[in-house]
């Protein structure tokens, strides 16, 4: 029988909203992508980002809610090791890479130890590239003072600047500085200059940074607290728009990020804050849960998420599950 050789991984991680799934979207779907296996872990009982990547790679596999970095490592271990087998039996197909989407709340020091220690993984899978993905928007203010944006920047051996669009040329040389400095041995790209796998990859020099990340580590006392609303019905769009500007503008440092995939009238429409920026919704053209429902995930610190579900239901006059 012939062995397989390790599948290699590419680590794909970066604060809430950075554009971690837009930039793996433009991978896939990038000639040069070979056969690529997604693990996407969301933080929320709802997710949504394996839907958008699922409509590209379709054998994408959504991790159970909760922070791969902390609470289901055993079910990322288990998630590869499914993966394997089913490819070998012929139930998925064959797959040259493996690509794990983390949350973005994940410490990736934890899931490098994981991947890279465990006896098991360890003859399967060969961790090939730390990508983390920084935000040129908000890296240097809102995310800077996250102790996993640290931590997220310190592991890469690749560093993706995306929303480099966004920012003016001196801003965007600040934040290099910044990154330079909490990383100095990761190479750092434009992401939006860089959608293939192939630009990624590092050169092995750098290798993934697991003994060099001194960032604190991400526990589950951060305070950080997920609300997910589902509902059937008709939405106000008005209403929305109103409760939902409030809502940023009320809290917009503690609400870290807001993910709303809604079935309208016109369609499947996909509503994404990052901190106090609401990016351009954008209609899907496929991408809904089978269910049909409607789903808001927010991601928060020191909210107080019954008092947020209460304050949408009421406004929109909405019963959610
Ligand atoms: N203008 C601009 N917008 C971007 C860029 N990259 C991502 N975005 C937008 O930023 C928002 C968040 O991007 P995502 O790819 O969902 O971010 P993510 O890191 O996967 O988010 P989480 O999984 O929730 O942590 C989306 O509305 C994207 O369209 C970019 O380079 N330029």
């Amino acid at each position: 029988m012939t062995r397989r050789t390790a599948v290699p991984i590419t680590l794909l991680t970066g604060f809430l909203g950075a554009g971690k799934t837009t930039w793996l979207s433009r991978a896939l779907q990038d000639d040069t992508a070979g056969r690529v296996a997604v693990l996407v872990n969301e933080f929320g009982a709802v997710g949504i980002d394996h839907l958008l990547v699922g409509t590209i790679a379709p054998d994408t596999v959504l991790l159970d809610s909760g922070c791969i970095c902390c609470q289901i490592r055993g079910e990322l271990k288990d998630a590869i090791l499914n993966l394997m087998t089913q490819a070998q039996n012929g139930e998925v197909p064959q797959f040259d890479r493996i690509v794990i989407e983390t949350t973005g709340l994940a410490d990736p020091s934890q899931i490098l130890s994981t991947l890279t220690f465990d006896p098991v993984l360890h003859n399967q899978v060969v961790l090939q590239d730390v990508v983390t993905v920084a935000d040129a928007l908000n890296g240097a203010s809102l995310h800077a003072k996250q102790p996993e944006w640290v931590a997220q920047v310190a592991a890469a051996s690749t560093i993706l600047l995306s929303k480099t669009d966004l920012v003016p040329e001196d801003r965007l040389l600040g934040l290099q500085l910044r990154l330079g400095l909490i990383n100095p041995t990761a190479q750092l790209l434009d992401a939006r200059q860089c959608p293939s796998f192939a630009d990624i990859a590092s050169d092995g020099v750098n290798g993934p940074a697991l003994t060099r990340s001194r960032a604190p580590s991400h526990s589950d006392g951060t305070g950080a607290q997920t609300l997910s609303l589902s509902f059937d019905v008709p939405l106000d769009w008005t209403g929305f728009v109103v409760w939902l500007s409030a809502l940023i503008h009320r809290h917009g440092t503690n609400l870290l990020r807001v993910k709303c995939l809604l079935n309208s009238p016109d369609g499947i429409v996909l509503i994404d804050g990052v901190g106090h920026t609401l990016h351009h919704p954008r209609h899907l053209d496929s991408a809904m849960p089978s269910d049909q429902n409607s789903h808001l995930v927010f991601i928060g610190r020191n909210l107080d998420m019954a008092l947020l579900r209460a304050s949408f239901e009421a406004f929109l006059n909405v019963k959610t599950s």
